[in-house]
């Protein structure tokens, strides 16, 4: 069943004509609904989009009174082609909306061989599929308009095979791949892209893996979280790493990734692989 809700404010008008909506997925909780927060102090419009209503229509009609902004609610389960559908569509055709922040996401407990197929499958259609089809809605229309921005919400995890979460992890790389690859597309056409990669933050993601938040070391506050990654927006930066304090580690690893691209071209094997015949 698919519900959308306005909660039309005064200044939708003027919103409207002065700075761009935002469509933020995964908004009835967490990092989302951190998100909406930010953005609607900030004066932006919003389209909040996840599965829970009640929650989004609370946190809605909290915002819309504490700063005035209208507020869009869409129901839509993300997993679902048809939900799925109804969003992109959103996306198209609202030329109001000029940042998308791809949030919606979910972990996984257990190992590989533990994980259900079907269960892994929904995770990247989540935390792939979803985001990739989002990004594919709006990044036309923004290239054609040469504005706008697309948030995309990575994790550190997608760098750190050694933290076993193996395909909630493959599916945080294919986000930081997209976002560098997708900034390489369109900022010059001005749109921005931004990967944001967070570490342990206080939200009810880990009661999903079967973790109990509270007993973890090194957990960041979803505010501070929010904060820092959109210190990182406002600066245009493309991957935003809150909790890694020397940005020179990440520049290193771009650099040695960047200084292997040339060594790609060779019409035969490398010496270390040629067996003698
Ligand atoms: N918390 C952390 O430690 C970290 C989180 N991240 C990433 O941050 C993002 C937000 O996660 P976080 O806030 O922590 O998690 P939460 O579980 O707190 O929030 C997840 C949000 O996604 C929505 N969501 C979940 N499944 C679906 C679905 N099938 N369709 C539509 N919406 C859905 C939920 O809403 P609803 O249930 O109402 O649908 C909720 O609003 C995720 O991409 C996550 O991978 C990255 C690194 C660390
Ligand atoms: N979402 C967290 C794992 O469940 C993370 O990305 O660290």
């Amino acid at each position: 069943m698919m519900i959308v809700m306005n909660i039309e404010s005064i200044s939708e008008k003027s919103n409207a004509m002065t700075i761009p909506s935002v469509l933020i997925t995964g908004a009835s909780t967490g990092i989302g609904a951190a998100y909406a927060e930010r953005f609607a102090r900030r004066g932006h419009d919003l389209v909040l989009v996840a599965r829970d209503t009640a929650r989004m229509e609370a946190l809605a009609a909290r915002l819309h009174q504490e700063n005035g902004v209208a507020i869009d609610i869409i129901q839509a389960d993300l997993t679902q082609a048809a939900e799925l559908a109804t969003v992109e569509t959103r996306l198209r055709d609202d030329a109001r909306i000029g940042i998308l922040v791809n949030n919606a996401g979910t972990a996984i407990g257990g190992s590989f061989i533990e994980q259900s197929t079907d269960d892994v499958a929904r995770l990247v259609a989540l935390n792939t599929t979803a985001l990739l089809r989002l990004a594919s809605a709006i990044a036309p229309r923004l290239a054609a308009a040469g504005e706008g921005a697309i948030v995309n919400i990575g994790s550190v995890v997608g760098l750190a095979p050694e933290f076993g979460m193996t395909v909630y992890g493959a599916t945080k790389a294919f986000v930081l791949f997209l976002s560098q690859g997708l900034s390489l597309e369109l900022a010059p056409k001005g749109v921005y892209v931004q990967a944001v990669l967070p570490a342990t933050t206080r939200t009810e993601i880990w009661g999903h893996v079967g973790a109990d938040v509270n007993t973890l070391s090194g957990v960041m506050e979803v505010d501070d979280l929010v904060n820092a990654a959109l210190v990182g927006f406002d600066r245009r930066e493309l991957v935003t790493i809150p909790p890694l304090p020397d940005a020179g580690q990440w520049d290193a690893l771009q650099a040695a990734r960047q200084a292997m691209l040339p060594n790609y071209r060779n019409e035969h094997p490398a010496e270390r692989y040629r067996t003698v015949a």
